[in-house]
């Protein structure tokens, strides 16, 4: 079977790791490196990009078109709205959820000093450090997590945020502070794996076989619970489920706006036994909230700093 993957560090590392379970399985597989429009155009901004599925439109087309078998994608990349032909077929087991900050001391973020620069290109993290601490800088970061840790090194930030299961998956040990969920929601989906294949083949049995139950339903609660308010659209969302007991998740899910001045945020424990009635509910809640208004507010913003740049 023939594998598809994008051709970043992290991208071939998380390839590796399907490659190794599937022929523990039995399974021998061929790699195809593609290139996403979101590794292509690494100076600007994603929602810039190609926005929702910057780093997996070309990865699904390839399949489409029966080029390959089976994509391997962080799950957070993936657009909530997918093709029906194609399948969610394995969820692994969730890495880390967090997001962490990475300084080049060990400095924490309650002692960064008055107005030090953070790099970031994710409008989630943005919006959230400008909530925590409204006088820090937030500049733009873009790259691969090698481009990302390299930037802070030459001394370009004072810190950096990152998602937590990049390190972990490249093997890296690093001092970095693990930033609490109450204020650094984690993105829908975030230090999870998840493997893509053509709805009803062979392919989506065998990796089938890779699915982690648990992970699966507290990634589909964050799923659905983002999935009215978001409408297809890249805005500072977080979206964050996770098993307590074997009866009970707990969901926290918020929208922010841009400059983290606004948000609403839902923090609930679900029964387990009916996780898709209860994250349908907490979805509705959140537009009730004021989130639509918000995402709208985010896009209406991005838009007009985009034509200010034309
Ligand atoms: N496109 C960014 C992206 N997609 C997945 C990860 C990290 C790994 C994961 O969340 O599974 C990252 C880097 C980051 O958020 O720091």
């Amino acid at each position: 079977m023939i594998i598809g993957t994008r051709g970043s560090a992290l991208a071939l590392a998380q390839t590796v790791t399907i490659e190794g379970l599937l022929s523990e399985l039995g399974v021998s597989t061929t790699r195809k490196i593609i290139t996403t429009s979101g590794d292509t155009f690494t100076d600007r901004p994603l929602h810039e990009v190609a926005g929702v599925g910057a780093f997996v439109r070309e990865l699904d087309d390839r399949m489409l078109e029966g080029e390959i078998d089976i994509s391997v994608h962080s799950m957070k990349d993936l657009p909530t709205v997918r093709p029906e032909e194609l399948s969610i077929s394995a969820v692994l087991k969730r890495d880390s959820p967090y997001d962490v900050l990475l300084t080049t001391d060990g400095t924490r973020m309650d002692d960064l000093p008055e107005g030090a620069v953070l790099g970031t290109t994710s409008m989630r993290r943005r919006a959230q450090i400008l909530r925590y601490r409204p006088d820090l800088h937030v500049h733009d970061l873009r790259g691969n997590i090698n481009t990302r840790i390299r930037k802070l090194e030459e001394g370009l930030y004072d810190g950096i945020l990152l998602a937590e299961a990049g390190l972990q998956r490249m093997g890296w040990e690093m001092d970095v502070e693990r930033l609490d969920p109450q204020f650094f929601c984690p993105s829908a989906n975030q230090g999870t794996i998840a493997v893509v294949t053509p709805a009803g083949t062979e392919a989506e049995e065998v990796t089938s076989n890779l699915d982690h139950q648990r992970t699966r339903i507290e990634t589909e609660i964050e799923r659905i619970v983002i999935t009215d308010v978001e409408g297809g659209c890249t805005a500072p969302i977080g979206s964050f489920a996770q098993f307590i007991n074997d009866d009970e998740i707990s969901v926290c899910c918020e929208v922010l706006a841009l400059d983290g001045s606004e948000h609403v945020r839902i923090d609930e424990v679900i029964p387990a036994d009916r996780y898709q009635d209860y994250a349908r509910i907490l979805g509705r809640e959140l537009v009730q909230m004021g989130g639509k208004e918000l995402v709208e507010r985010a896009v209406c913003q991005l838009a007009s700093s985009l034509s200010d740049e034309v």
